[in-house]
């Protein structure tokens, strides 16, 4: 197999393309670098730029390493951008896609692994959610993914293409500290900007139906993650046809606001109380996976607890912010 991986020098991708290219697997990176940094990939990992938009390139690119897999990760992925722009990310996410697909078809690679999200679940009722909870997403973000889940699995059908879509919960840490997240969007960052400083760490709400009234999420450690996508995609080449898989990827286990916050005071040092603001607009009381039908299918769980990905997420904040 040669595995191409799209968006493989952003904070994702690279992460997957550091495990796959680190587990023996062959794999080029193609990227637009609009969200890159190319120092993340290992030296022996070949860069092409260029966009999943452009139909030609990715033809060329397919034919030209000999690509037999798809690792599609190239996208936006902003919520609040998206509710601003969603025809660009309609463009972008599901045109990009499509593009993606032709060429494949064109060149004959009948293996895709699609990055999905939990948010196109939108914000259900339930304990945990299941691959078969009813997909409502709440903004064009999740829309796009929801979209993209779909033409998946009927290109898949027409083309003759295995896809697995891995709709990854919320992710954070770094397997080193150079391919930490850079960008502030998240949590977790979002944290440590305000204690670097010198402020209140915020949360948004503590009215919810919750046990300690702020909203409960499932975090990832983007290390875990990667291993999903190395089985996901070994998964593909192996002989039993994998058809369209839907999987969850999270931990299976909730983690409150104001509990990630009391971990990020002892990780960093910097405890001091958070301040309670207004509840954020949109933001789902309890988001949780179930991690079991991932179990099953691939033989993969996370094994890296929330403390570990908030220290290894510190590492790459002082890294980037010479603190
Ligand atoms: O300073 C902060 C930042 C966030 N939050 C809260 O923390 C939780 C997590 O927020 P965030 O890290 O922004 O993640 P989500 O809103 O859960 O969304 C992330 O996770 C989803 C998948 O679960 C993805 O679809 C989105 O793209 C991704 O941004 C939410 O309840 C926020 O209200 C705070 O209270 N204070």
């Amino acid at each position: 197999m040669t595995w191409l991986i799209t968006g493989g020098a952003g904070y994702i991708g690279a992460h997957v393309a550091r495990a796959m290219a680190g587990a023996g697997e062959k794999v080029v990176v193609l990227d637009d670098l609009s969200a890159a940094v190319p120092a993340r990939l290992p030296s022996d990992v070949p860069l092409v730029t260029g966009s999943t938009l452009d139909g030609p390139r990715l033809r060329e690119v397919l034919t030209e390493h000999g690509v037999t897999g798809v690792v599609h990760l190239a996208a936006r992925k902003q919520v609040a951008e998206s509710v601003a722009e969603p025809t660009r990310y309609y463009q972008e996410n599901v045109g990009g896609l499509a593009t993606l697909l032709d060429a494949m078809a064109a060149a004959g690679v009948h293996r895709l692994l699609f990055s999905s999200s939990a948010a196109v679940y939108g914000n259900p009722d339930v304990d945990l959610i299941t691959e078969d909870t009813p997909c409502a997403p709440v903004n064009p973000y999740g829309e796009t993914k929801l979209a993209g889940e779909w033409l998946v699995r009927a290109a898949g059908r027409a083309y003759g293409i295995s896809t697995v879509c891995l709709r990854y919960f919320n992710v954070a840490g770094a397997a080193a500290p150079e391919l930490a997240d850079t960008g502030v969007f998240n949590i977790v960052p979002m944290v440590f900007d305000r204690l670097t400083r010198g402020e209140a760490p915020r949360i948004f709400g503590d009215d919810y139906p919750t046990p300690d009234g702020t909203c409960v999420r499932d975090y990832i450690h983007v290390a875990d993650l990667a291993e999903a996508h190395l089985a996901a995609a070994r998964r593909l080449a192996g002989d039993a046809p994998a058809g369209d898989l839907t999987l969850n990827i999270g931990r299976g286990e909730g983690v409150s606001v104001r509990e990630l916050i009391t971990v990020i005071g002892e990780v960093s040092g910097d405890g001091r109380e958070p301040v309670v603001e207004p509840r954020r607009p949109g933001d789902a009381p309890r988001a949780v996976a179930s991690a079991e039908r991932a179990a099953r299918e691939l033989g993969w769980r996370a094994r890296r607890d929330v403390h570990e990905m908030v220290a290894s997420a510190w590492e790459g904040w002082r890294l980037h912010h010479g603190k």
